[in-house]
């Protein structure tokens, strides 16, 4: 799901989906009804809210506007999937991909065959067409989305995930954490890289990091932005910010609320990159483990965010006949002792 890989283009564009086993694919269909959300045709939905998160990026609240509901496919996917709507620009006729948040205690839906509203954390790009229309449209304006498409299923023996998460990448990550959420003796560690401190006010890194295994290799956005030499430091632990705690830092706490009871936790770092914290190759390794083959369950290690984010830890993704496929593992997790984990770019 590597963030910004779309081109300008005149007509509507038809994602790309890959799954862990390799496969692309579409959710399959239920219902093909334009009043339910469905891959082939668009749904309208109202935009009943619109949070802000930052300055420059903020949480959308859907809700179907004719009431159809929810296909089977998409209570399977919160389950298994991580998976991404496409959302139209009808006067450019363009679309792009984005990625419901899961549902929280807000989320509403009165009765069991009402759909849920959809939300949406959405960065806006500068000069990007989508977000930019998106959050220029008020409240009340009618969205359409068609989908639901799965970026990859998770596999029924998942023992352990290191998810790699860049800015709007969390959005995948917290559908990861909910599917994990309700499986047992699952653990999952997120790793959370933003450029500023806006977009997770109040965060505080479950983990003190000593950086301890590996050093030296400079974080991706410094290769991105071409900053300077930094001096190796820990990952500050945020104090609780006089502002209060920022809404995806209250959702990821939520999160691990829920799968308490079922699993071995979610644990969250966070690193911003105006604070000089950065996520480090040693980040990941103390988090693979003594690597025993005889273990039993998959682990694996998900990268999500932009394109060079995706680039510097796990190498480049590539198009094949029009599909998105992963290409081969390079990137820095490409030249680490993995563990027998393994890696999928999302
Ligand atoms: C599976 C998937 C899930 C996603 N989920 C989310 C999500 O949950 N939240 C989210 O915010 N994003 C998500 N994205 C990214 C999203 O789909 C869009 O790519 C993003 O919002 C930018 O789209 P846009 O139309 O606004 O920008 P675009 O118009 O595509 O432009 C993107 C950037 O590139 C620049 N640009 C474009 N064309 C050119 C050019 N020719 N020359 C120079 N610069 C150019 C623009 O100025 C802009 O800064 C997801 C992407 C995928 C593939």
């Amino acid at each position: 799901m590597s963030w910004l890989r779309r081109p300008r283009a005149g007509g509507l564009i038809v994602l790309g989906t890959s799954a862990l086993g390799g496969a692309a694919y579409r959710f399959t269909q239920s219902s093909t009804s334009d009043a339910s959300l469905n891959p082939h045709t668009f749904t309208q939905y109202t935009l009943v809210k619109k949070r802000p998160v930052s300055s420059t990026s903020a949480i959308f609240t859907l809700r179907n506007r004719d009431g159809g509901p929810d296909p089977d496919s998409l209570k399977e996917g919160w389950k298994r999937s991580v998976w991404s709507v496409q959302v139209k620009q009808p006067q450019l006729q363009i679309a792009r991909a984005y990625t419901p948040l899961p549902p929280n205690s807000d989320s509403s839906s009165n009765f069991d065959n009402e759909p849920e509203d959809l939300r949406f954390l959405i960065r806006l790009e500068e000069g990007g067409e989508v977000s930019t229309y998106l959050h220029r449209l008020p409240e009340q304006s009618t969205i359409e989305l068609r989908g639901p498409n799965s970026e990859c299923e998770l596999p029924q023996d998942i023992k352990e995930i290191i998810f790699l998460a860049g800015g709007t990448g969390i959005a995948p990550a917290m559908q990861v954490a909910h599917a994990l959420g309700q499986r047992l003796d699952s653990r999952m560690h997120i790793l959370w890289a933003n450029r500023r401190r806006e977009e997770c006010i109040g965060g505080v890194s479950d983990e003190v990091e000593t950086n301890t295994a590996i050093q030296g290799r400079s974080s991706w956005w410094r290769s991105v932005f071409g900053l300077g030499q930094r001096t190796a430091q820990p990952t500050p632990i945020a104090s609780q910010s006089s502002q209060g705690i920022g809404v995806i830092v209250q959702e990821l706490d939520a999160l691990k609320e829920r799968g308490k009871a079922h699993t071995k936790g979610l644990i969250v770092q966070y690193y911003v990159d105006e604070e000089k914290s950065f996520i480090r190759p040693g980040d990941v390794a103390k988090r693979l483990g003594p690597g025993s083959p005889e273990q039993n369950g998959s682990k694996v290690i998900l990268v999500s965010g932009p394109n060079g984010f995706i680039d510097y830890w796990a190498g480049k993704k590539f198009w094949v006949g029009g599909q998105e496929v992963q290409g081969p593992l390079g990137g820095v997790l490409g030249q680490m002792d993995l563990k027998g984990w393994s890696v999928f770019k999302l």
